[in-house]
């Protein structure tokens, strides 16, 4: 196979059940012309996963989401992916010019736009901001409506690349239980982008690492929910995922 086929066949005909594959990458391979960023790539996530992606800084990590958001086409490999998935990046992007509620219902189509826009926000916490200007929110704000930009679309894949780095300790707890809330309620399958050890395992059921393009560990996160920092299996599996980053705890 040359060319990449970001398909989806069987996955939209019907809801995605538990235990079935919602996203089936095979052999992808991407480089921007020099070295190969991911070689002959294989992975699957289970609908209804929560996977966290981790990964040394240029190992590839937001070059697999793109392509999986279908942002950034492979030249080799097959993508299959559901079409309704969400991307919600490290910064919010949205347009200064259309108020909050015109950014959420950017791309709906049908219906009272406007209604779905505010269940969505209303879902956030974010019924007083309907009618804000972008640059009148919070940095956790504006995130907050990026992600129900990305709900209201009732995405069954839901694409998170680094999606907390910029916010402050607590609004990121604060980020963190929302999305874990989401993920349950809407029954999606999450991939999050991440380079917090922490938020890995207070979230993910599953940690993939990238490993000099492909995925070099595939550890299994098998923590009661919720999750506490103190539990000694979150600490064992804390030092393994660091381990596999090569991240040296008493050096930082
Ligand atoms: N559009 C592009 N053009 C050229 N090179 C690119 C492009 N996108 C990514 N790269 C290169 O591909 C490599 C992987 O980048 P990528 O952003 O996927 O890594 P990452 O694991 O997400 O990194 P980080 O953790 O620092 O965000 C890097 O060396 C980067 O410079």
């Amino acid at each position: 196979m040359t060319a990449i086929e970001t398909r989806a066949p069987i996955l939209d005909e019907a809801r995605l059940t538990r235990g079935e594959a919602a996203v089936s990458v095979r052999g992808l391979t991407r480089s921007f012309g020099g070295p190969a960023i991911l070689t002959d790539l294989d992975l699957e996530l289970e609908a209804g996963s929560f996977t966290v992606l981790l990964g040394r800084s240029g190992s590839g990590k937001s070059t697999l989401l793109r392509t999986l958001a279908g942002l950034d086409p492979a030249p080799a490999g097959t993508v299959s992916v559901p079409k309704e998935r969400a991307v919600v990046f490290q910064e919010p992007r949205l347009l200064p010019w259309k108020r909050v509620w015109r950014n959420v219902a950017l791309g709906l189509r049908q219906g009272d736009t406007r209604a779905q826009a505010s269940a969505a926000l209303a879902e956030l916490g974010l019924s007083h901001r309907l009618d804000a200007w972008p640059l009148t929110l919070s940095g956790g704000e504006a995130q907050r409506v990026a992600l129900a930009r990305a709900l209201v679309r009732r995405p069954k894949l839901m694409l998170l690349d680094e999606p907390f780095a910029a916010l402050d300790a607590l609004t990121r707890m604060r980020m963190q239980a929302l999305v874990a809330q989401l993920w349950q309620q809407h029954d999606l399958t999450v991939l999050l982008v991440t380079h917090d050890v922490d938020e890995a395992l207070l979230l993910g059921d599953r940690a993939v690492v990238l490993i000099d393009g492909q995925i070099g560990a595939d550890i299994p996160i098998n923590l009661d929910r919720p999750r506490r920092h103190g539990d000694p299996d979150f600490i064992r599996l804390r030092q393994q995922l660091l381990a596999t980053l090569g991240v040296d705890e008493t050096t930082g």
